[in-house]
């Protein structure tokens, strides 16, 4: 099966400092993959390459095959982003807003409606949506940025930090939602510092530390990789933290290795 999102040999810096370094990795349709690490391990600028917000400049990141420096709109037409910091106009209501990003898409006025109503159910947004966003909390936020991003059906969403700031309705809600849609084909693409979260709805786990990706696979692999007496994610994730060898499992990472495959 193609892989939907490709990040081939991909490289990043801000000035001297390498943010990013020689990323690989596959992601499939149906499939939820959390990213890990600590702050500053380039788990953002990750992100920013693959919504098109910044160009590698070593490498290919692609998304349904299209190159996200070449093709960009073609690219960017199959994402959903949700920023970890929300965006919203102010002096618009959430409702307001909804529509105006159905009119980015090019919807018009009767689809857009239909597709805004879909995502005030899906995201529990009735009691809020004709207010201006400028009361909202930040979980009401965050939720209007999850329904803006979900409006257009994108084959893959990228999340920065989902479940930062939302009560533990909302996490139920999100946690729940994303399992849905992934097992009607979306691929989730999200990070994380919510280890329990991780390990409760991601199929796959990448483990990032100082720009570069330690370990992807499902966390019972890393369990039987990791020579860890505790075995909860927290202890492992330490673990690979505090080890000193770069790539602490002898190869380098690649998504498509085969289960139980040292990585
Ligand atoms: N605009 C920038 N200018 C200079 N350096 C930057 C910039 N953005 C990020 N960096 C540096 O690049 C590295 C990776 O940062 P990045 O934001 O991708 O990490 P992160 O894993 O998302 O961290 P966090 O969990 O704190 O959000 C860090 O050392 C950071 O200081």
């Amino acid at each position: 099966m193609a892989s939907i999102v490709t990040f081939q040999a991909v490289g990043r810096d801000y000035g001297t400092k390498r943010a990013v370094d020689d990323l690989n990795l596959d992601l499939q349709t149906g499939e939820l993959f959390a990213l890990l690490g600590h702050n500053g391990a380039g788990k953002t600028t990750t992100i920013k390459m693959l919504v098109g917000l910044l160009r590698p400049q070593t490498g290919t990141v692609t998304v349904g095959g299209y190159d996200l420096v070449k093709d960009t709109r073609d690219a960017v037409s199959l994402l959903g982003y949700v920023p970890d910091q929300p965006y919203l106009y102010d002096k618009l209501s959430g409702r307001e807003f909804l529509d105006f990003i159905a009119g980015m898409y090019g919807y018009d006025a009767k689809q857009s409606r239909t597709l805004i109503e879909r995502e005030i159910e899906r995201f529990g947004l009735a009691s809020f949506v004709d207010d201006l966003c400028e009361s909202y909390s930040h979980g009401m936020k965050q939720r209007t940025v999850f329904a803006a991003a979900m409006l257009h059906n994108p084959s893959v969403l990228v999340i920065d930090e989902p479940l930062v700031g939302l009560d533990p309705q909302s996490i139920r809600l999100v946690k729940d939602l994303l399992r849905t849609e992934v097992s009607q084909g979306l691929c989730v693409f999200m990070s994380t510092h919510t280890l329990a979260a991780a390990e409760e709805i991601a199929d796959r786990i990448g483990v990032m530390r100082q720009s570069k990706l330690l370990f992807t696979g499902t966390v019972d692999e890393l369990r039987d990789q990791v020579p860890s007496e505790q075995k909860s994610l927290e202890s492992l994730y330490l673990h690979l933290m505090n080890s000193t060898d770069d790539q602490p499992f002898g190869k380098s990472t690649d998504a498509a290795a085969e289960p139980g495959e040292n990585i």
